[in-house]
């Protein structure tokens, strides 16, 4: 079913995004990934994990940390040579094709990050202020949006996700990222996206380098795929939609397919944004963004 869903989707997606002003590129659906196999947690295991590995296996998974490490030196340059003005100009494209999207507009529940523009990040300043302001300028709380943002607990790649209602509730961590503390100016504690009772819709997503097959690379830390496959158990047990996951990327941090390695740890995303429009990825993108064959009348 799910392969001639993807069929499908493959002969109607040049029409459907015509007709919905997308970018396409030509991705086989749903996605095929050659994962390399490792069962652990992985943050840099103890040796006598890798015992249980066979010996091929831990050098596949050394080459794709490697690899993984060399693309991201790689991207990190270009981004550092982008010209200041491109950059902002993609940051206005990307953030507006959001806004404008209304499938951000239909999410109520949604956790982004906080760019930071030493590590040159696509920004998300203009997102998040439109985002805490939703409510107050609509005057109808039933509009309003939620808005959990990252803050990093330890070494071992573990990140929650706080609720905000303003960016006066963000401090600078020791990395210079803001980041809300877990308790609010009173002492209260915030509520914590994993113990909510309501899904998340959207999830924006950082990222360093990304391919049109959905393939994601982090900075290393595995904060988010940690983050993103403990939320995903959480949607599945509570039987909720599964929430899409959307990453924000500069022109130059798109790469050639096959160009970034995974392990089966890495969480694959949704769809991507780019200043030349939205790419969507997966069959849930599709229908999120209603391109979903049912749409066609
Ligand atoms: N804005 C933002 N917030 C985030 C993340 C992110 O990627 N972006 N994270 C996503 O995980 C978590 C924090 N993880 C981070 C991991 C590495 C670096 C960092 O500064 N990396 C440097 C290289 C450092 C090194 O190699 O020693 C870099 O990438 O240049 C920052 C945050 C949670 N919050
Ligand atoms: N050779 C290695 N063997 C085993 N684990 C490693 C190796 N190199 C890095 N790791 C660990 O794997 C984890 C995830 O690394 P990975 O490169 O996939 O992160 P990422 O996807 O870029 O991060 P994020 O999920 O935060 O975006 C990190 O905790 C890292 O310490």
């Amino acid at each position: 079913m799910v392969a001639s869903l993807a069929g499908c989707c493959r002969c109607l997606l040049p029409t459907l995004l015509q007709r919905f002003q997308l970018r396409h590129f030509p991705t086989p659906l749903p996605l095929q990934y050659s994962y390399i196999s490792h069962q652990l947690p992985y943050r840099r295991r103890p040796s006598i994990f890798f015992a249980a590995m066979s010996s091929d296996q831990t050098s596949n998974l050394d080459d794709a940390f490697k690899q993984k490490r060399l693309l991201r030196s790689k991207v990190r340059k270009s981004l550092k040579s982008m010209d200041p003005s491109l950059r902002s100009q993609e940051d206005e494209a990307i953030q507006n094709i959001v806004m404008e999207a209304p499938w951000f507009k239909s999410s109520r529940r949604m956790c982004a990050y906080i760019s930071c523009s030493a590590l040159r990040e696509v920004d998300t300043s203009k997102l998040l202020a439109h985002i805490l302001q939703t409510p107050s300028s609509s005057g109808d709380s039933s509009v309003a949006k939620k808005l959990y943002v990252p803050r990093v607990e330890d070494k071992n790649s573990n990140m929650r996700m706080f609720l905000i209602s303003s960016m006066d509730d963000l401090i600078a961590n020791s990395m210079d990222i803001l980041e809300p503390a877990a308790v609010d100016r009173n002492g209260n504690p915030r509520e914590d996206v994993m113990e909510s009772d309501e899904p998340v819709d959207l999830f924006i997503l950082p990222g360093l380098a990304f391919d049109k097959s959905g393939r994601r690379l982090g900075r290393g830390g595995g904060y988010y795929d940690t983050f993103l496959r403990k939320y995903q158990l959480r949607a599945k047990e509570k039987n909720w939609t599964q929430p899409l996951l959307v990453a924000l990327t500069y022109s130059v941090q798109i790469m050639e397919e096959g160009a970034i390695s995974m392990t089966d740890q890495d969480v694959p995303v949704d769809a991507l944004v780019s200043p030349s429009g939205v790419i969507p990825i997966t069959a849930a993108a599709l229908e999120r963004f209603e391109l979903s064959p049912s749409a066609v009348k």
